[in-house]
């Protein structure tokens, strides 16, 4: 359930008028809406119930630090995979004592400074890490809790870029040697062995993989607590799917009783890394259409906002609702394809729309909270586009348009002659 709907045929940001939100802040613009946020956040915390647990909100997804400080707000955890990141969720007012550090290629500078801030856990994805932490953890006289990130080897059913629990993709350890590898780290010094991580993909529309993935964790926790292993927290990831089309995700509700089934009453803490399910339906990215492009063979609708801007539908092929912000009941619809300026074939935010829609209206790409701007870039000079956070009747401006000298900010010329 989201905060975006129509009234009187124009679309509405919970009671901001979106095309008020465009003539104020110009476009491209993302609009997020608090309500659905802390909505989607609440869900979470309330799935999990009674057992101890920490929603640990996928910084990635979205890290502006309104987003980040309306989680910090809510009691929220954090799940960080770059020093920027972690300096991010700080900078929103988050709590680092509820960090966890995912990702596969820390480096030692990015270790110091989480054991310096003392988050809660480092979920480690190799031999090697380990090796480099205790290190650093060493140097710096502290002792470093860590997850192994088990890789259980489950095909989640989602785009092939986006699953991450398969054996041929890149991250965590294969669960057939995660004894071992749990072994030598509880013989490292400096490491604190507390939880077991996984994360199976991303965009799951299924409970089945996640709770197969449950089930062969389990079990490794039942054998290393024979090794004398005792793990204090299990991780599950995020990845829980969310409905841009026809999807018919299960709700974080229906998911977390799947686990608790499951787990019975072992008493374990368990970790939540949600991102898109919190995020994505929470944010729109409104465009305003440049030109219509009519020929016998294609229509063309090219709009403002384009692949730098929003780039899951180039990248993965994604399909995201494309809606005008003005319904008119006087023009006849049209199927286009949605296309930005940039100077690629690929740049396209939807094919083959039915749209009533003509030259200076704008359109609204829905689900666009998760995944949207942060992946945005300057590609073609390009400046990455304002964010507004609505709030009721109010809207604030959470992030201004980029300006023009930002764009060469850092380069230099080379010196005369
Ligand atoms: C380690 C980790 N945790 C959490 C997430 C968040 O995933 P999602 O946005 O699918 O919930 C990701 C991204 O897929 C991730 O790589
Ligand atoms: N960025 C991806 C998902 C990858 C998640 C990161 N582990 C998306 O837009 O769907």
């Amino acid at each position: 359930m989201d905060f975006f709907s129509y009234q009187n045929e124009h679309l509405y940001a919970e009671q901001c008028s979106v095309a008020d939100l465009a003539n104020t802040y110009g476009t491209p613009l993302y609009v997020y809406s608090r309500a659905t946020i802390e909505r989607h956040w609440q869900a979470f915390d309330k799935a999990a119930g009674e057992r101890p647990h920490l929603i640990c909100y996928a910084v990635k997804a979205n890290s502006n630090l309104a987003v980040l400080n309306l989680m910090a707000r809510m009691g929220s955890g954090f799940d960080i995979v770059s020093g920027g990141e972690l300096a991010r969720v700080i900078q929103a007012g988050g709590d680092p004592s509820k960090v966890v550090f995912s990702g596969v290629g820390k480096t030692e500078q990015e270790i110091a400074n989480a054991l310096e801030h003392g988050i809660y856990c480092f979920n480690v994805e190799s031999e090697p890490e380990l090796d480099r932490i205790s290190k650093v953890a060493q140097h710096l006289g502290k002792s470093a809790p860590i997850s192994l990130r088990i890789n259980p080897d489950i095909d989640a059913g989602t785009h092939p870029y986006i699953s991450t629990g398969l054996k041929e993709n890149k991250f965590g350890i294969a669960i057939e040697r995660a004894a071992e590898a749990y072994a030598y780290a509880a013989s490292l010094p400096g490491l604190n062995v507390v939880g077991l991580d996984c994360h199976i993909g991303s965009q799951l529309t299924e409970i089945s993989p996640f709770v197969e993935a449950i089930d062969k964790l389990l079990a490794l926790i039942d054998l290393l607590a024979e090794q004398g292993i005792v793990i204090e927290h299990l991780d599950v990831g995020g990845g829980l799917g969310v409905n841009y089309d026809q999807e018919t995700p299960p709700e974080p509700a229906d998911y977390a009783r799947a686990l608790a089934e499951r787990l019975g009453n072992r008493q374990i803490k368990l970790l939540f890394e949600p991102g898109r399910a919190i995020m994505a339906n929470a944010g729109i990215l409104v465009s305003k259409v440049e030109f219509l492009k009519i020929s016998e063979s294609k229509n063309f609708a090219i709009v403002d906002a384009a692949m730098n801007d929003l780039i899951r539908p180039s990248l993965y092929s994604a399909w995201q609702r494309i809606v005008p912000v003005i319904k008119r009941p006087e023009l006849s619809s049209r199927s286009y394809d949605v296309v930005g300026p940039i100077c690629e074939t690929g740049d396209f935010l939807g094919k083959d729309r039915e749209l009533a829609i003509q030259a200076d209206d704008y359109i609204a790409v829905r689900s666009s909270g998760a995944y949207g701007f942060t992946m945005s870039s300057n590609y073609n000079s390009r400046c990455r586009a304002a964010e507004v956070m609505v709030d009721g009747e109010q809207a604030h401006l959470v992030r201004k348009r980029e300006e023009l000298v930002s764009l060469w900010a850092g380069e230099a010329l080379l010196p005369e002659g």
